[in-house]
């Protein structure tokens, strides 16, 4: 088997240098021929690319967080190359949405011993931009552009932001064309998912599944105490989850057009300000290497 692994090295803050020496005495081990490539944050696609033609791996391991999945899915989209996850970022919200083991030795050799390939969604965005796990406009891209751009970065920023947003909220008015049917709502955040979670494991739905060839727009129409608590509640635990103010519409297309412009996050990054978003689906376009601890499969 050859094995490329692709490993962001400052991801979640965490130095990836012992767990690649137990990955490669386990290659060594099992005579598994392996190559690396490290991402620089400079022209990676270009090289990555590179690299992945001129190997030709069986399997790619990707270690890091969200964002370091949501590169290699991207980049890996509409090829037979099939990716795994190592989870080894800040946040792992999509590994653990896909029942990824936490152990990053142990969903390493998950990835090398499965025969489950799967097909995985991605979502384009505005002809642009694709997302792999969930965007937003609304109260959630304020607060993560606020907080980017502090460079005091940490829990206590983004709590001070978290609590502004949270007493400025105003509802904007939002049309949306999905599935031959119109729905006009007055919405403090709209979300577009391919999952069910944000990386801080906080819900936006129960129904989203990121291998079944649709998505979920989540219109959150008002927040209050008693949502805010049942929100952190059911990160822990799913019954607590309240969708009592919200609106849930699962398609496979759909035209988002707000009243005025607002700002666009997808995967955690700002995309910037959007008066019209047009999602539609990308299904099964990467190849993604799963087990039975797969909640989806
Ligand atoms: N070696 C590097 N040095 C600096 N920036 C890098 C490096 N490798 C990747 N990047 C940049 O880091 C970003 C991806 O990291 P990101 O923080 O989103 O990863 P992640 O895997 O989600 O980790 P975390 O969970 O810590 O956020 C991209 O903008 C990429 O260009």
């Amino acid at each position: 088997m050859k094995l490329l692994f692709l490993v962001n090295p400052i991801s979640g803050g965490v130095d990836k240098t012992p767990f690649m020496e137990v990955a490669n005495q386990l290659c060594n081990k099992y005579g598994i021929d392996f190559q690396v490539f490290e991402t620089t944050g400079n022209n990676d696609k270009e090289c990555f690319e590179k690299q992945l033609n001129d190997y030709q791996p069986d399997r790619v391991a990707v270690v890091g967080g969200d964002g370091t999945v949501q590169f290699a899915s991207i980049a890996l989209q509409s090829t037979h190359y099939a990716m795994g996850i190592v989870p080894l970022g800040s946040a792992n919200g999509m590994a653990e949405e896909l029942g990824v083991n936490n152990d990053p030795t142990e969903a390493f050799k998950d990835l090398l011993l499965s025969h489950l390939i799967v097909p995985l969604d991605l979502l384009q965005v505005n002809k642009a931009h694709q997302l792999l796990h969930i965007g937003d406009v609304g109260t959630n891209a304020e607060l993560v552009n606020k907080y980017e751009n502090d460079s005091r970065r940490g829990m206590m920023t983004y709590a001070k932001y978290l609590l502004s947003e949270l007493v400025n909220l105003t509802p904007f008015e939002v049309k949306i064309e999905a599935n031959g049917e119109v729905i006009e709502k007055s919405a403090i955040m709209v979300a577009i998912c391919n999952a069910q979670k944000y990386g801080t494991g906080i819900p936006l739905n129960l129904s989203g599944n990121p291998l079944d060839g649709q998505f979920e727009l989540v219109v959150i129409e008002k927040v209050g105490v008693k949502s805010l608590i049942n929100a952190g509640l059911s990160k822990f635990d799913p019954r607590f989850f309240d969708d009592e103010h919200s609106t849930i519409i699962t398609t496979k297309e759909a035209r988002i057009c707000l009243e005025k412009s607002r700002l666009l996050q997808l995967d955690g990054e700002v995309i910037g300000e959007v008066e019209t978003i047009d999602v539609g689906i990308l299904p099964g376009v990467v190849q993604l290497i799963t087990n039975k601890d797969n909640p989806h499969v």
